[in-house]
């Protein structure tokens, strides 16, 4: 069995933040404002903080502003609810990204729901919920959004594909059925209670897997030559003593001996999630400011 062609992540995240540049840029000169993206992060979460940091800084390395705003993991859902508000009136402000988890003494539901949708990047508001559900036009949560173009380039068109998304979280499992149907692929969602899930598994062309659990699914549960998103980061101990590495939640090494191609981790589905961010959030410049974008064209 020939090994699976490895799909580069990293590399097609490159691409599109070079793309989001070049209209960020066309942007600004005809709305006589940079887009600009609001990153809050409540507590020092240190995982958390390196990610909002990689935004903040390709943010403004694609030539937007980047407003970040830290608040101490004690602070009242109020004064989060009252920072939302202020952004959602901030003219200078087109993507609001809330980073979760949450601290358990806040409502996840009732921040997302205060952020206005038309700046709702993270696509995570019932509003755009609602909208992707029914094919409007709204925001598209990023990682799934990701994964689908990863899919696209690899494949171009999916019609017709069987597909299998394990998971069905909110923020990938679920919207990723969703694109994956509206790209006429013939979708299963399989979750934790999945009763044989390595034969539902081996039925796919197409297979996602957004479980969270490290290196679940195998080598023999893979149709030779399907495509594999593997949208897992887990942190595991690695062979050195005290060292830890990144994993997805797929078996890497046995599914690269059958699948047709598959993304690794890192350098797959993560850095897409945040090129992605910044797509979102330039699309929704255009939109706040009544200027016209081909959409596809990044
Ligand atoms: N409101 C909100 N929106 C999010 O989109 C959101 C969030 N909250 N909370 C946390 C998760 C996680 N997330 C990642 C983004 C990039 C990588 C990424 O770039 N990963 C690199 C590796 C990074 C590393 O080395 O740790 C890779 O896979 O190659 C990972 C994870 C966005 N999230
Ligand atoms: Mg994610």
């Amino acid at each position: 069995m020939s090994e699976a062609a490895i799909i580069d992540g990293k590399a097609f995240a490159e691409g599109l933040r070079g793309r989001v540049a070049e209209f960020a840029s066309q942007f600004e000169a005809r709305a006589g404002r940079k887009a600009g993206l609001a990153v809050v992060l409540v507590g020092e979460d240190p995982a958390s903080q390196v990610y909002v940091r990689n935004k903040g800084k390709q943010t403004v390395a694609c030539g937007m502003n980047s407003f970040e705003h830290k608040l101490a993991a004690d602070t009242g859902e109020a004064d989060l609810l009252a920072l939302v508000e202020k952004l959602n009136a901030d003219p200078a402000v087109d993507g609001i990204l809330v980073q979760l988890p949450l601290p358990s003494h806040m409502n996840e539901q009732k921040v997302i729901a205060t952020i206005n949708p038309d700046k709702d990047v993270d696509g995570f508001h019932v509003v755009n919920v609602g909208r992707l559900a029914t094919g409007l036009p709204g925001f598209v949560p990023c990682t799934p959004l990701g994964c689908v173009m990863l899919l696209k380039d690899r494949l171009g068109s999916l019609s017709g594909l069987d597909a299998v998304v394990i998971g069905r979280s909110n923020i990938v499992g679920k919207p990723m059925a969703q694109l994956l149907t509206a790209e006429s692929c013939t979708v299963t969602v399989a979750h934790s209670r999945t009763k044989d899930l390595p034969e539902v598994v081996r039925r796919a062309d197409i297979v996602v897997a957004a479980v969270g659990r490290p290196e679940m699914v195998k080598g023999d549960w893979i149709k030779p030559g399907a495509t594999v998103i593997d949208v897992g980061i887990n942190r595991v101990p690695a062979a050195e003593e005290g060292k830890t590495k990144l994993v997805g939640d797929v078996d890497f090494v046995s599914a690269s001996q059958v699948a047709g191609a598959i993304t690794p981790v890192p350098g797959g589905v993560g850095p897409m999630t945040i090129a992605v961010l910044l797509r979102n959030t330039l699309v929704a410049a255009h939109r706040n400011a009544g200027i016209v974008l081909d959409e596809n064209a990044i």
